[in-house]
């Protein structure tokens, strides 16, 4: 019994030494090739380099996706060039090889991931690797390793080096018994998707790092994101960019969502504004480590009417795709974004019409684009 009384204690104590809650003692280092061990976290390994009057020095993992070249572009130009290194498993198109350092990076690599921290000197790290709701449901091994093993690396990485670190959570991190019209950022949480899963472990390890080892951890949960020059990969939300392309080149889309489905959605300038400025933003303003960003919400049906301003012969036909209806359904119609708009002043900038006109004057004009409006 006295055991069980001392280990209550000094739980008690851990759990109500610092502001989170949580005390904040011991980092987790891994050495190579050996399990897992902690050491006190101001061993004199830690590359602490990074004074606010420098820049910061920035790695985004799986950066050639959707997002991450246009974070890169933004962030270089904050930064400078050399200061942000994009790295993914892939082979990276000309003009992005030439803009900038890119280099190969798998996360389920864990010591070569530690080796570009330390080789670069990096103090951000924006984790962007992932397989998303559609692909991740397609195969759930893969999904499994990227996003939760890989997440594990990079966060045992970011603790050890003290990095300043973003990961994306998302609209997928609820399920069918959170509220979904609005979602606020503290409810149930119980997705259906191996995605969903893998991103509410995100968001929750990512707190437990802040407040266990005191991680400088920053996550926004972004709606579906559109965007003119980049292609998903492979999400339930897909079909919000494609209709642009489609509309342009055949004047016909074929959607997989029903004409009814309400989800929260994002251009992309938005959603890397408001990655840059939580990034930016003093750690006393933040009440929480994980936010709700939110700009507009559409149907399918919506949205082909708005862009039947700029193309009015577009055909809209529906063959719902049973697995992404599925996942769509179990997701938030309408997203409250209160606390992101309070702690740090999010405000976004496009709605349905302005985001509209920005694709169609990005993707360029054409013979079918009708001068409408
Ligand atoms: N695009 C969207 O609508 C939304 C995206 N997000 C999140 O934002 C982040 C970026 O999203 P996107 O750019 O759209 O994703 P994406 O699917 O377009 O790109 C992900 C990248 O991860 C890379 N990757 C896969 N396995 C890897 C590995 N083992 N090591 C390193 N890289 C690997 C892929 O090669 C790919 O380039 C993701 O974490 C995603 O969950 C969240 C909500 C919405
Ligand atoms: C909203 C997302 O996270 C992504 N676009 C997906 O549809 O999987």
């Amino acid at each position: 019994m006295p055991i069980v009384r001392n280990l209550g204690r000094a739980a008690s104590q851990l759990l109500q030494s610092s502001g989170c809650g949580c005390g904040v003692s011991l980092v987790p280092v891994r050495a190579i090739g050996v399990s897992p061990r902690q050491v006190a976290s101001d061993a004199s390994f830690h590359s602490v380099t990074f004074s606010e009057s420098d820049h910061p020095r920035v790695l985004i993992t799986g950066g050639l996706g959707q997002l991450g070249v246009g974070l890169a572009k933004l962030l270089r130009k904050r930064f400078g060039k050399n200061n942000v290194i994009l790295s993914d498993i892939r082979k990276p198109a000309d003009n992005v090889f030439y803009s900038g350092p890119f280099i190969f990076a798998d996360i389920l690599d864990y010591k070569n991931l530690r080796e570009i921290v330390v080789n670069n000197r990096i103090t951000w790290l924006f984790h962007y690797s992932a397989l998303l709701s559609a692909v991740g449901e397609a195969n759930v091994p893969l999904a499994r390793a990227v996003n939760i093993t890989g997440l594990h690396n990079i966060l045992d990485i970011a603790a050890e080096h003290n990095l300043r670190l973003f990961v994306p959570s998302t609209i997928g991190a609820f399920g069918p018994t959170s509220p979904r019209d609005p979602t606020p950022d503290l409810c149930i949480q119980r997705p259906r998707t191996i995605y969903g899963v893998s991103k509410v472990h995100a968001e929750l390890m990512g707190e437990y790092y802040h407040c266990r080892y005191g991680l400088d951890f920053r996550c926004l949960r972004y709606p579906g994101i559109i965007s003119a020059d980049s292609q998903p990969g492979g999400g339930t939300t897909d079909y919000a960019v494609q209709i642009f392309h489609d509309a342009i080149k055949t004047g016909k889309f074929k959607c997989y969502l029903r004409p009814d489905t309400r989800l929260p959605m994002m251009y992309i300038d938005d959603c890397l504004k408001a990655t840059l400025e939580v990034m930016d933003a003093p750690a006393e303003a933040l009440t929480m480590r994980t936010y709700n960003i939110s700009a507009m919400s559409f149907t399918p049906e919506e949205l082909a009417q708005e862009v039947q301003k700029y193309v009015p012969e577009l055909q809209m036909t529906y063959n719902v795709d049973q697995v992404r209806q599925a996942i769509a359904d179990s997701w938030p119609m309408n997203f409250d974004d209160s606390n992101a708009r309070r702690d740090w002043g999010w405000k976004h900038d496009y709605d349905l019409p302005e985001l509209v006109t920005t694709m169609f004057s990005y993707l360029g004009s054409d013979s079918r684009i009708a001068q409408a409006n």
